[in-house]
């Protein structure tokens, strides 16, 4: 298990494989050898003309950004760095049968007119021709989608990965950032990870992560958040003299970690239920860890405490990434994320949000993060001296569909004050119904 640290400085990136201390079910975690830590280049503006734009928001396609990455760092796909891999990590990269071209001639199963000859007394070739559906390795729905989260088995995300996919594999990643390049390289077809915490609040990680890769959101998922604290079975509470957990489970805990009276230190790990893998695999005897039931179960951990987050309506949203954009539709709620920059100008944000409440259009959420690539920008106030004004990116999240008139002036206008302007997705809301989960 690895403590939170700061990432490298720079570095290609790497999917490598290994086996994970103990892993109960032996699936492998893909995980990240180097991380690259380049900084995105933005140019002025997504499109060319309001035009351009709206046309675009049409057919709710990101990749008219104008936004160019360098050829090195494009994901996989057509021609990414993923061509040249056929299996990563057990998952093949296209699972197509193709029968060797060697093979097929010496059985007599070479294609007619691809090469081979029928002599008459061959049997007649049984191989099908390829279908788009062969072509898809991703399948858009049901069952053996491969799904990337961060965590170990037992971790929330593999249980929101379950919600989203019913019948998905689940493929554990030890970082976030390697579950987008899972899906970017074809080892997974979607990605599961969390944005925020109804307590918690933020994942601003993977704020950050969703503007430096070319993943779509195709659907969230909202998870009701339910924790136990757990030790090793006869540690008792007076024991413990360390908590450790994911940041965001230590932060949804806090008041009644207190309340339990442990003189414990908090200490963050990568993920819930890694925390209870470690304390299973090192026989620490004074550590607790916050974890799911599942996890407690899956690492042989009795539990102490259980639904000990302050708020009993305790829920993580999760999105579902994707390497391609999902069609906006008017039949059901939709959600549309998107990412801007404003211009320079009075009241600019102001206006920029003003493009909504004109078209009745609910924003559900709103986060700014620092503009790496142009973190500070200096106003010469003449005779005054010169300020520093830190620049932000602002997400923002809106209930309506990219297929919606009112959604795509909205964009239309909020491009005219902005200096860059993204589409993350537009995707169904999760509407399902949950049920509180408990806790005091
Ligand atoms: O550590 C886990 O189990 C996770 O799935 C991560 C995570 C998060 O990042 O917020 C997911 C849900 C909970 O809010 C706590 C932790």
């Amino acid at each position: 298990m690895q403590a939170l640290s700061p990432p490298p400085s720079s570095s290609s990136l790497i999917v490598g494989t290994s086996r994970r201390r103990r892993p109960p079910t032996g699936p492998l975690v893909v995980h990240c050898i180097h991380r690259s830590y380049d900084s995105v280049n933005f140019p002025a503006g997504v499109v060319s003309s309001r035009s351009d734009w709206q046309s675009s928001c049409a057919i709710l396609s990101s990749k008219v950004v104008g936004q160019e990455q360098p050829p090195e760092s494009r994901s996989g796909g057509d021609n990414g760095p993923a061509d040249s891999i056929a299996s990563v990590n057990g998952h093949k990269t296209i699972d197509l049968d193709l029968v060797p071209i060697d093979k097929a001639a010496a059985d007599g199963t070479a294609a007619v007119g691809g090469g081979g000859s029928n002599n008459g007394n061959r049997p007649l070739p049984m191989q099908k021709p390829l279908t788009i559906t062969d072509l898809a390795p991703a399948p858009m729905h049901g069952s053996q989608l491969r799904v990337a989260y961060q965590g170990v088995p037992g971790a929330y995300s593999e249980a929101a990965a379950g919600k989203a996919y019913p019948k998905c594999e689940a493929i554990p990643c030890d970082q976030f950032e390697v579950a987008f390049q899972a899906v970017e390289l074809w080892i997974a077809d979607r990605a599961v990870l969390p944005v925020e915490n109804s307590l918690g609040g933020s994942i601003h990680r993977n704020y950050d992560l969703l503007l430096r890769h070319r993943l779509h959101i195709v659907g969230e998922v909202q998870l009701p958040v339910h924790h136990c604290l757990m030790a090793l079975p006869g540690v008792r509470k007076e024991y413990i003299t360390r908590v450790i957990s994911h940041p965001q489970a230590l932060a949804q805990c806090e008041h009644t970690l207190t309340k339990l009276g442990l003189q414990a230190a908090r200490e963050a790990v990568d993920d819930t239920a890694g925390a209870a893998e470690y304390i299973a695999a090192n026989n620490l005897r004074d550590t607790a860890a916050i974890a799911s039931a599942r996890a407690a179960e899956l690492y042989g951990m009795q539990i102490l405490a259980d639904g000990i987050q302050d708020d009993c309506g305790n829920v993580t949203r999760f999105v579902m990434l994707a390497r391609e954009p999902i069609i906006p539709r008017t039949d059901r709620p939709f959600k549309t994320s998107i990412v801007f920059a404003h211009d320079k100008g009075t009241s600019v944000l102001f206006k920029v949000l003003s493009a909504f409440a004109f078209r009745n259009i609910n924003l559900t959420k709103i986060e700014s993060r620092p503009h790496r690539n142009r973190p500070i920008r200096l106003v010469d106030d003449a005779n005054v001296g010169t300020a520093k004004h830190f620049e932000y990116l602002f997400y923002v999240d809106f209930e309506a569909s990219m297929a919606e008139v009112r959604a795509q002036n909205a964009l239309a206008e909020v491009q005219e004050f902005a200096s860059f302007l993204r589409v993350l997705g537009s995707y169904p809301m999760d509407m399902t119904p949950w049920s509180p989960s408990g806790g005091d």
